[in-house]
């Protein structure tokens, strides 16, 4: 089948490229020339398992292809998708005007009936705010075409967007025509083959699933974090409470990882967007708004831990912190919202000064940050701690898991980590002679008996 999308960023380009890989012909269309003009040389912008291969395989088969016209986007294919970006208004509502400006474009340049699904995560009622858009630009065109919507939410997860994509958990599909519906089994039909994982439902239950889900896993973050933070003035350990609740297949062990505060370019926005709409509708909604409340207070528990640690934020000036992890999470270079930033930008503030590693993100940390005195940047994560007053870990990637601790004393004889996302043991270090403050634990210090 003939497959637009409008939007090729993460949401747009995973979708488009795993569209393509399963058969059907798809055009990605977006108004910044100088990414397409990248897609189309095989360049992918962004960082994502898999996909630099999934685009370069489906451009070489002619199954991909990127344009910024999209007049030609509207032509190319009866079922188009709405991709593109709904980042937070000033409010704190999604700023709908991309969105939008997409229903313009068809509305203008439609010739045909459309199937019209709405990908990018908008509160609800907003793809009825799309079918109006259309309809008014037919109007006045004098044409009696017509529309068909789909709410259609996405859930992957950056690091994982291409494997999540292949293999949904479940694919919503909200629409109230038969024709939509069925236009919209066939196009999942290759990712449906051995348990069909489709949900049909109205448009409006399709929106408001997907900010449930994120505001429910949000949810699951902030009371972890409320835990840990009580744990730590109970005398008990996170770590442990987490597997013992864990362990109730009720509650589960997925996202109850205490840490630093969830980050991204959807959990904040979209919990936000949720109590902004809660707002709307005069509903006020306690939970939602502690849950954010919670996250943006989580975001400076590890300044805090080490400024308490030196005798406060002043004790801070001078120093040298090296930090391992940039990103919001691991395997991404993205740093939207993410908790690394906040701990950095409380380093500088105190006077202190951060040298730097992350895989993957030090070209995206550049880009925001440009240089400054105060920033280096460490060729790998041992050189990041030559000459450190200590260690702060802001993401939890793998190669930081199981370093070399006694080569790491050499570099750094402070001996000092500071652990946002609990990855080593407190037993461990303490017995190595270091100096480890985690998240939800007792602060563990060397260990003078051995
Ligand atoms: N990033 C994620 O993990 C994720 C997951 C699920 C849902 N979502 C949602 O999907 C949507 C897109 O998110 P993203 O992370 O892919 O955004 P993004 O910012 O990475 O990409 C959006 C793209 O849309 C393009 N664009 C803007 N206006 C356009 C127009 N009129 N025509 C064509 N292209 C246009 C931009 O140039 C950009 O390349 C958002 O609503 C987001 O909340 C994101
Ligand atoms: O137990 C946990 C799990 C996650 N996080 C943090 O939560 C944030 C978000 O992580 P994750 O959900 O893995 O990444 P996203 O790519 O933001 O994906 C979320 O947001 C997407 C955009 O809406 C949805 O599609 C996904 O289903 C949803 O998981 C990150 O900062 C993580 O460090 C924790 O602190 N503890």
């Amino acid at each position: 089948m003939n497959v637009t999308v409008f939007g090729t960023g993460y949401v747009g380009l995973v979708t488009g490229a795993c569209l393509a890989d399963v058969g059907h012909r798809v055009l990605c269309v977006d108004i910044d020339a100088g990414k397409v003009d990248r897609l189309n040389k095989g360049d992918v912008p962004i960082r994502e398992p898999g996909l630099d291969a999934l685009v370069a395989r489906n451009l070489a088969a002619g199954t991909i292809a990127f344009s910024t016209d999209a007049a030609k986007g509207v032509a190319h294919a009866d079922l188009l998708f709405i991709a593109v970006g709904t980042p937070p208004d000033e409010d704190g509502s999604a700023d709908l005007q991309y969105v939008l400006s997409v229903a313009q474009t068809i509305g203008e340049a439609m010739t045909n009936r459309k199937v019209v699904a709405v990908k990018s995560t908008v509160p609800v009622g907003t793809s009825d705010k799309v079918g109006e858009r259309i309809a008014t630009v037919l109007a006045a065109r004098q044409s009696t075409l017509q529309c068909d919507l789909v709410s259609n939410p996405e859930f992957l997860k950056e690091g994982a967007a291409v494997s999540d994509f292949l293999k949904p958990d479940r694919i919503i599909v909200g629409t109230a025509s038969q024709r939509a519906r069925e236009v919209m089994k066939e196009l999942y039909e290759p990712f449906n083959r051995s348990n069909d994982r489709t949900l049909y439902m109205d448009v409006r239950s399709a929106e408001l699933t997907k900010y449930a889900a994120n505001a429910m896993l949000a949810t699951k973050i902030s009371f972890i974090n409320e835990i840990a933070n009580l744990a730590e003035r109970l005398g008990a350990d996170i770590e442990e409470v987490r597997r013992g609740i864990g362990a109730d297949p009720r509650i589960g062990y997925h996202f109850i990882y205490p840490g630093m505060g969830y980050g991204g370019s959807c959990f904040p926005k979209d919990v936000q967007a949720l109590g902004r709409t809660a707002t709307d509708v005069g509903y006020d909604s306690p939970l939602i708004a502690a849950v954010e409340a919670v996250n943006n207070r989580q975001k400076h528990a590890l300044f805090e831990k080490l400024a308490t640690h030196f005798g406060g934020a002043a004790a801070l000036k001078g120093k040298r912190i090296a930090v391992w992890g940039l990103a919001f999470k691991p395997n991404t270079d993205d740093m939207r919202e993410a908790p690394a930033r906040v701990f950095i930008e409380a380093l500088w503030s105190a006077g202190a000064a951060a040298t730097v590693f992350d895989p993957v993100a030090m070209d995206e940390m550049a880009r925001i940050y440009g240089s400054r005195a105060d920033l280096t940047f460490a060729a790998d994560k041992y050189a990041a701690l030559n000459g450190a007053d200590a260690l702060a870990i802001c993401t939890e990637w793998q190669q930081f898991r199981a370093p070399d601790f006694a080569g790491m004393a050499e570099r750094m004889p402070s001996r000092l980590i500071v652990d946002g996302r609990n990855i080593y043991s407190p037993e461990r270090l303490s017995r190595d002679g270091w100096t480890y403050l985690s998240i939800g634990r007792a602060p563990a210090y060397p260990d003078t008996a051995s």
